[in-house]
């Protein structure tokens, strides 16, 4: 059936194979097109969203059929924190079932050797247990806030499930923490609250402000993961992983929303204080990914938060205040 899952693919010995990563202006899809420049890989197939809109099925299908490339990494999407989550259900359920499924089934129908779907932490119950182990999935109520992005999710792993089952066709599936780093999205509504905190403590040292306001109580806990150690864990597993099931990518490392605050802070040298906006979401209470069978097959994360954090800083600087 396919479920060679600790078969090696021939992903990293054709450096000049044909491989389209969607979404390769975003945080994912950028960090993954470094990733495989510095590995050697020529042959990058790559589409901005207004050269290709992946929701318009008969593009989609006409650009494969002209290109065929021979692997895909799905990393373009409907993405946002809690706000952009909770405010606009219908984009992130209706452009996410799009844009996958117009991919999954036109890299399928192709002749793609190899697919790879990003979906995210949000998949779990909201009360799973911790750290949440991939057979967590569907065996509760999702967070809802976001349970409109998590049912596209799950609906595109079953889907690479489907296609794997019926076909032989190899697609999987990776669920990865919560990211950030270079090309991250900084909006100060609807980003992620690393991105959104990183750019209002500067905004505020750079204007002298008393007072940075953060959302919530600051008693939620996230894991954060590197988006340069997520490229390489995405590399690793095209070349290592052809299972049936789905694979947590996290750092294995928790941090209070109240602790992140204090470190973004330091970080960025803000010296005023801290406001709780009590009427804004907290979200999940915890969301910790059990990662252990990654770790099996042999990959480690490598970059701490604090590094993470003075790059993402550097780059923020030096390319987004001032654009
Ligand atoms: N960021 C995070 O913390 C996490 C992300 N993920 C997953 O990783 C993947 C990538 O996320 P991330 O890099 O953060 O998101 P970004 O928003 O940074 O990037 C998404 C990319 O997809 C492109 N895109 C969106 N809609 C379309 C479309 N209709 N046609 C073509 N391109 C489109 C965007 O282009 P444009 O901006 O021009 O629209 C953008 O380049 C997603 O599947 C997400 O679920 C998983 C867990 C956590
Ligand atoms: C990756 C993941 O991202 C989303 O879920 P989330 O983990 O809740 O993501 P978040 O980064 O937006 O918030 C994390 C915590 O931080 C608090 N918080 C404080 N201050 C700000 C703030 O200024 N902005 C934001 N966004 N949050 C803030 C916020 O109240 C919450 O308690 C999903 O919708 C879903 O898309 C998904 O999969």
């Amino acid at each position: 059936m396919g479920d060679h899952t600790h078969d090696s693919s021939d992903f990293l010995t054709d450096k000049s194979a044909k491989i389209f990563v969607a979404g390769h202006r975003g945080l994912v899809g950028s960090a993954i097109v470094r990733k495989l420049q510095s590995l050697g890989f020529t042959n990058l197939l790559l589409r901005s969203h207004s050269e290709l809109d992946l929701t318009r099925q008969s593009d989609v299908d006409s650009f494969f059929a002209a290109e065929k490339p021979r692997f895909v990494i799905l990393a373009a999407a409907k993405v946002g924190g809690i706000h952009a989550n909770n405010t606009f259900p219908a984009d992130f359920i209706a452009i996410n079932l799009q844009i996958q499924t117009n991919v999954i089934d036109s890299s399928f129908r192709h002749g793609v050797k190899k697919f790879l779907f990003l979906g995210s932490s949000c998949i779990y119950p909201k009360l799973a247990p911790q750290p949440i182990p991939e057979h967590a999935l569907l065996t509760g109520p999702l967070e809802p806030t976001n349970e409109w992005y998590a049912i596209a999710k799950i609906a595109g792993i079953k889907m690479c499930q489907a296609y794997r089952i019926q076909y032989s066709w190899d697609a999987i599936s990776v669920m990865p923490t919560n990211l950030y780093g270079r090309n991250d999205n900084f909006h100060p509504e609807n980003s992620h609250v690393l991105p959104a905190l990183m750019r209002r403590f500067h905004e505020a040292k750079v204007n002298n402000a008393k007072q940075v306001v953060v959302w919530g109580t600051g008693s939620p806990l996230r894991e954060f993961l590197h988006v340069d150690d997520l490229a390489d864990a995405v590399v690793f597993l095209m070349d290592k992983y052809s299972g049936l099931e789905h694979l947590n990518v996290g750092s294995g490392k928790e941090v209070t929303i109240k602790d992140l605050a204090e470190l973004v802070k330091e970080v960025v040298g803000f010296e005023g204080d801290l406001v709780w906006d009590t009427s804004k979401p907290d979200g999940t209470p915890r969301k910790l990914m059990d990662n252990s069978k990654l770790l099996e097959l042999g990959w480690t994360p490598k970059i701490s938060l604090k590094d993470g954090l003075v790059d993402t800083y550097k780059w923020y600087v030096e390319n987004v205040v001032g654009q």
